[in-house]
């Protein structure tokens, strides 16, 4: 790795020729900005001062994702961590994390959630582990992208379930009515989400990012290799500091408890984005610089948060 890519380092915004656009791509920020984000818990303190992560996840054939996004979620800092599940999933998640408020998912009713005050903030984050097979899962996502009143954010199954004229619609006005919607794609699902909002799916992963911000009005985290963060401004936010490691299944779940639960701490969209992608890779390096490039799994990343959370200091 050369000085200029060195992760913290301030480098160079550029303009990169993109497969039939261009978008600006900014790199990514550096220790100082992201650690001036981190949200530490204040002296008086309370688990709902905090912040109330709700995660809507884990179908029964997937119990896995729920564990990973809600320890995750837990342990990037949320005050109140409730996870909603499929009721086969339960014992599964109760058992894996006694912390956790464990519920069924037949009990979600976005709508009886309060509006989110800035001393009581909150988020959700809906689909890690939703088999998109499941066509019932439709009404679940669709019902909670109309009603949740805070911060929202929508991974795996839910991406392609969401993928057509009602999410679309669904996602514009939650951005009418101003609450912030975040989507953390790979790129099968990037392309799916494209397909959906007829926009072309074979642009280059910045320009990928930026037109699906644009047409669901959304914080878009497109993931890969490099991580591409785009919200409607046009510009694309590239994020190199992962490693290879990372290449295993239920890293992706992880990340979405990771920008939950900073989005449920009251962090602003884009900023909980970049921050949660940054310590999900800085995670993964601490985990692989300690159990070597092979042997880390999804879980190490959970372990390996305090590690990023320094590796970020000044
Ligand atoms: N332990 C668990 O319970 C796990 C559950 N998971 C859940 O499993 C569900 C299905 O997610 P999957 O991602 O496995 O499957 P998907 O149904 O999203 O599709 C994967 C397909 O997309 C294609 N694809 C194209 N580009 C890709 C890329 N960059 N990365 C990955 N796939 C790409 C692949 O060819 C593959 O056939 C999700 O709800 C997810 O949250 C996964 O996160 C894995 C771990
Ligand atoms: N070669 C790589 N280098 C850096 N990061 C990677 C690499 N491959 C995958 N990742 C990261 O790992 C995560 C994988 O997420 P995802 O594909 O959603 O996994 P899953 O659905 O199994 O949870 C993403 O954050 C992605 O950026």
């Amino acid at each position: 790795m050369n000085a200029e890519n060195t992760p913290g380092r301030p480098r160079a915004e550029m303009t990169a020729p993109m497969h039939r656009e261009t978008v600006r791509v900014r790199p990514g920020r550096t220790n100082a900005e992201l650690a001036a984000l981190v949200p530490h818990p204040a002296a008086d303190a309370n688990k709902y001062t905090r912040g109330h992560l709700s995660l809507v996840v884990g179908s029964a054939a997937y119990p896995g994702a729920a564990c990973l996004a809600s320890a995750a979620g837990e342990r990037a800092g949320a005050g109140y961590t409730e996870v909603f599940c499929a009721g086969k999933s339960m014992i599964t998640v109760r058992g894996w994390r006694p912390s956790l408020v464990v519920r069924d998912w037949h009990t979600w009713k976005p709508e009886r959630i309060a509006a989110v005050r800035a001393d009581r903030p909150a988020a959700c984050v809906i689909g890690c582990g939703f088999d998109a097979e499941e066509r019932a899962l439709t009404s679940l996502l669709m019902e909670t992208v109309r009603a949740y009143p805070g911060p929202l954010l929508i991974d795996g199954g839910a991406l392609t379930l969401l993928a057509n004229a009602t999410g679309l619609r669904l996602c514009r006005r939650r951005a009418e009515a101003g609450l912030p919607t975040v989507l953390t794609p790979h790129g099968g699902e990037a392309a799916r989400l494209a397909r959906g909002a007829q926009v072309d799916e074979t642009l280059e992963p910045p320009a990928l990012a930026c037109a699906l911000a644009d047409a669901y009005r959304a914080v878009v985290a497109l993931k890969g290799p490099t991580t591409f963060i785009a919200s409607s401004d046009g510009a694309a936010e590239a994020m190199d500091r992962g490693t290879a490691a990372l290449a295993k299944a239920g890293t992706g779940d992880v990340l979405a408890g990771f920008i939950g639960s900073l989005l449920a701490q009251g962090i602003a969209p884009r900023d909980a984005a970049a921050l949660g992608c940054a310590l999900h890779a800085e995670a993964g390096r601490a985990a692989a610089d300690a159990l070597t490039d092979i042997c880390v799994s999804a879980e190490d990343l959970i372990t390996y948060l305090p590690a990023a959370l320094r590796a970020l200091e000044p």
